[in-house]
C-alpha cells in the first residue's frame, strides 16, 4: 500500500536548549616550499596559544597572542582536526541536533584542504560522511522514504520508492553520473577510508541522509547540484536561487536540488559534480582559488520505527531533521596584495564585502549580549542571511582559522586572528529536540530479539518435527531396501530359471532351427544312432576329425562336439556339447561352449538302484551348465579328447 503524507510542517521547536560560544580552532599550515624556509611570523604554544611575530615590513609591529579552543601545528594531521572538531558535531546530527562549521583563513591558508582534503588523506567532509554512515548503518532507511518537498522539509513515503521519487533520485543520481563520464573527475574508487569511530545513535529510529551543495559568488546563490545540461546537451547558464524562510522561521535556498545518498562515495560523487560549477579562477597567490563561499549541507533525517519494525512511522510530527553545514569560505584577502584587476576585483570585494558583514554580524550578536539592542544586518550578505538561524536561534557554530606562517601574509593573518579571537565571544543556542515516545523503547532491539526467538523456535520446531520422523523414515528405507532386495532376488530367480529353460532340451532343439550353420563335430567310431532321437542341425557341416581351420572360422558359427558312450548300466549316452564360435582379433575362431545336451536310452524295465532318474539326470545337466566358462570349457574338452581327434 502507498500513500502520500500531507504536506506537514516542521514541529515547533521544544526540548533543550543550550548556549554553546562559537567555537574557534587554529589549524596552521606547512611553510609553502615558495616561501622564505625558516621564516615564520607564527610560534604556537600547544595546546591553545599562537603568537604573531610580525617581521619589520608588517604594518603593525606589535607582537599578539590568541588563544582559541585547541592549535593545531603545522604537522597535525588531517584525522586529529577530524576528531577534535568535527566528530562532536557529527554527534549533534546523530542527536538531531544543528550545527555550522565555517573553514576561514586568507588565500592558500588551507582551508579546502581542511575541509575536502584529497583523495588520499581525506579532510572534514569525507570523514563527517564515514562516521554518519558508519554510524547508522544498522538503521538506514529504504531509499526514497523520504523526499525534498524542496521547501525545507520532507514528505513521508512509508513503503520506500515511489515512482516520482524513484525518479527524482535516478535523474539525480544520473546527472551525478554523467558529468563524471564526460570529465576527468578524480576516481572516487581510489579514495583511502580510514577507521572512523562509531557514534552512539538511537537505533528506535531510521535514517536517511541528503546532501545540497550551493555556492555563493558575487552576493548571489547557485545551486551547484544544478543539471548543467538542458534537454539539448546544451551547457545551461547557472541560475540563481533565492534565500526564503520557511513557516518556522528557518532559512533555506528555495528550490535546491537535495539528494539523498546511501555511502559517502555517493555523496562525494555529488561533490566533485558540484566542483565542476564552481567559480574557479586563478589568482596571483593561488593557482587554484577558489573565488566563492561552497556550502555542503548533509542533512539528516531521522524517523522512528514503525510498530512492526519493518519500516518508519507515517506521522510527519514524529520526524527530525538535522543538518551540518560545511561552509568553505573564499580567501580573506587585500587587493592590493592580489594585483586583482576587472571581474577579479569585483569577485574580492564581494568575498570581503560577506566576510565584513559576517563580522559585523557577529560583533553586533556580543553587543546584543552584552544588552545592546541592535539590529543586526544579516541581510546585508546572502552568507549571514542563509545561517541567520545559527546565529540567532539554533545551533552548535565552530570555526576553523587557517593560517599560513608565510611572513608576507602576516597583516592578513593578523587579521584573521583577531575576528577569531572576537568569534569565541558570541554565544548561541543550541536546542536538542526531543523524540518522539515509541511506548516501547529499544524497539528495534525487541523486534530483533522476537525475530531471533522465532528463527530459534522455528529451527528447533523444524528439528523436533525431523526427530519425529525419524523413526517412520528409518521404517520407509527398510522397506524401500528390502523390496530392492526381493526384486534382486526375483531378478536373479528369473535369471537362474532361464538358465534352466535353456538346458530345456526342446527348447535348445527349437533354437538350432534358425539360421546358424553347424559345424557338427562327430566320433571317428560312430554308433548307429538310427533307433536314438538325434538332435536336429538343419545347416550342418559334419567332420570327424578337425584338420582346416577354415571348417571353424568360414560360415560356421555354431559348434557342437558329439560323444557316445556306454553309462555304468550299459546303456548308450549321447553327449552333445554346443557352444558359439566367435571370432577372434587374430582371424581365428574360438568356440564358446554353452550347452550340454545329453541324450540317453535306458530300459523302462530297469529298475536297479544305480540308474538315475529323470530329476537327477537333470540335476546332473544344470550342474553342468553353471560350469561352463572357459576354463571349463576346456576341461571337457581335454576330457572327451581321446574320442576325437583335434
Ligand atoms: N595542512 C596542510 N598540509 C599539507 N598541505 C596543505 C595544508 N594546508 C594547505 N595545504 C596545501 O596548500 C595549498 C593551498 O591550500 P588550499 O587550497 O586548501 O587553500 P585555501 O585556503 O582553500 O585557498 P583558497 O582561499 O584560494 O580556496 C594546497 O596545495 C594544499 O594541498
Amino acid at each position: 500500500m502507498k500513500w502520500r503524507t500531507r504536506l506537514h510542517k516542521p514541529p515547533s521547536k521544544e526540548g533543550l536548549v543550550a548556549k554553546e560560544p562559537v567555537t574557534v580552532y587554529c589549524r596552521v599550515r606547512p611553510t609553502p616550499s615558495s616561501s622564505n624556509e625558516g621564516i615564520s611570523c607564527i610560534r604556537i604554544s600547544p595546546p591553545s596559544h599562537v603568537r604573531l611575530l610580525p617581521p619589520p615590513s608588517a604594518l603593525s609591529r606589535k607582537e599578539y597572542q590568541y588563544t582559541f579552543r585547541k592549535v593545531f601545528e603545522e604537522s597535525a594531521g588531517q584525522k586529529d582536526v577530524f576528531e577534535e572538531v568535527a566528530l562532536p558535531l557529527v554527534q549533534n546530527l546523530l542527536n538531531g541536533r544543528n550545527s555550522l562549521l565555517f573553514t576561514y583563513g586568507v588565500t592558500g591558508s588551507g582551508k579546502t584542504y581542511t575541509m575536502t582534503g584529497t583523495l588520499r588523506d581525506g579532510g572534514i567532509m569525507p570523514r563527517c560522511l564515514d562516521a554518519i554512515f558508519d554510524s547508522i548503518a544498522s538503521c538506514q532507511a529504504k531509499r526514497c522514504t523520504f523526499k525534498p518537498d524542496r521547501l525545507n522539509w520532507f514528505e513521508i513515503q512509508p513503503d520506500g520508492i515511489d515512482a516520482e521519487a524513484d525518479l527524482y533520485s535516478r535523474i539525480a543520481q544520473n546527472r551525478v553520473k554523467r558529468l563524471e563520464k564526460k570529465n576527468s573527475d578524480p576516481d572516487i574508487a581510489q579514495r583511502v577510508k580510514e577507521e572512523v569511530r562509531q557514534l552512539p545513535v538511537n537505533d528506535d529510529f531510521n535514517y536517511a541522509v541528503f546532501v545540497t551543495y550551493v555556492e555563493i559568488y558575487n552576493n548571489s546563490v547557485f545551486d551547484l547540484l544544478d543539471d548543467i545540461y538542458d534537454e539539448n546537451s546544451r551547457i545551461r547558464p547557472p541560475q540563481t536561487k533565492i534565500v526564503r524562510e520557511d513557516s518556522n522561521h528557518n532559512m533555506f535556498v528555495h528550490g535546491v536540488n537535495e539528494l539523498e545518498v546511501g555511502s559517502t562515495d555517493e555523496a562525494f560523487e555529488a561533490y566533485f559534480y558540484g566542483q565542476k560549477r564552481r567559480r574557479i579562477a586563478q589568482t596571483a597567490l593561488n593557482a587554484e582559488s577558489s573565488r566563492s563561499h561552497s556550502i555542503f549541507t548533509i542533512r539528516l533525517v531521522h524517523a522512528p520505527l514503525n510498530e512492526q519494525g519493518d519500516g518508519v512511522d507515517p506521522d510527519p510530527k514524529h520526524m527530525i531533521v538535522s543538518q551540518l553545514a560545511l561552509v568553505d569560505l573564499a580567501g580573506s584577502e587585500r587587493t592590493n596584495r592580489t594585483k586583482n584587476t576587472g571581474m577579479r576585483l569585483k569577485e574580492a570585494g564581494n568575498i570581503n564585502n560577506s566576510l565584513l558583514t559576517l563580522r559585523v554580524c557577529l560583533e553586533l550578536l556580543r553587543e546584543n549580549q552584552n544588552g545592546a539592542n541592535k539590529i543586526i544586518p544579516y541581510r546585508d550578505s546572502r552568507l549571514t542571511h542563509l545561517f541567520r538561524n545559527f546565529f540567532d536561534g539554533d545551533g552548535q557554530v565552530s570555526m576553523i582559522i587557517c593560517i599560513s606562517p608565510v611572513v608576507e601574509e602576516c597583516d592578513e593573518t593578523m587579521q584573521v586572528l583577531k575576528f577569531a579571537e572576537m568569534a569565541q565571544e558570541v554565544s548561541t543556542s543550541v536546542h536538542t529536540p526531543i523524540r518522539v515516545n515509541l511506548g516501547t523503547p529499544k524497539r528495534r532491539k525487541a523486534i530483533q530479539l522476537i525475530l531471533k526467538d522465532s528463527i530459534i523456535n522455528r529451527k528447533t520446531r523444524e528439528l523436533e518435527k525431523v526427530k519425529d520422523e525419524i523413526p517412520n523414515k528409518m521404517a520407509q528405507a527398510q522397506q524401500k531396501l528390502s523390496q530392492e532386495h526381493e526384486k534382486k532376488l526375483k531378478t536373479e530367480r528369473s535369471a537362474w530359471e532361464m538358465g534352466i529353460a535353456v538346458s530345456n532340451k526342446r527348447h535348445r532343439r527349437s533354437r538350432s532351427a534358425g539360421n546358424d550353420v553347424w559345424l557338427e563335430h562327430r566320433p571317428v567310431h560312430e554308433v548307429p544312432l538310427n533307433t536314438i532321437m538325434q538332435p536336429n542341425l538343419p545347416k550342418r557341416k559334419s567332420v570327424t576329425k578337425l584338420t582346416d581351420a577354415k571348417d571353424v572360422t568360414e560360415k560356421t558359427s555354431k559348434y557342437c562336439l558329439m560323444t557316445q558312450n556306454a553309462d555304468s548300466d550299459g546303456d548308450l549316452e549321447t553327449r552333445l556339447y554346443k557352444g558359439d564360435v566367435i571370432p577372434t582379433s587374430g582371424g581365428g575362431a574360438q568356440v564358446m561352449f554353452n550347452d550340454v545336451e545329453v541324450l540317453r536310452q535306458y530300459s523302462p524295465s530297469d529298475t536297479s538302484p544305480s540308474r538315475k532318474t529323470p530329476r537327477q539326470i537333470r540335476e546332473d545337466l544344470e550342474a553342468a551348465c553353471a560350469q561352463s566358462s572357459d576354463a571349463n570349457q576346456r576341461k571337457f574338452l581335454s576330457r572327451e579328447r581321446r574320442y576325437y581327434e583335434v
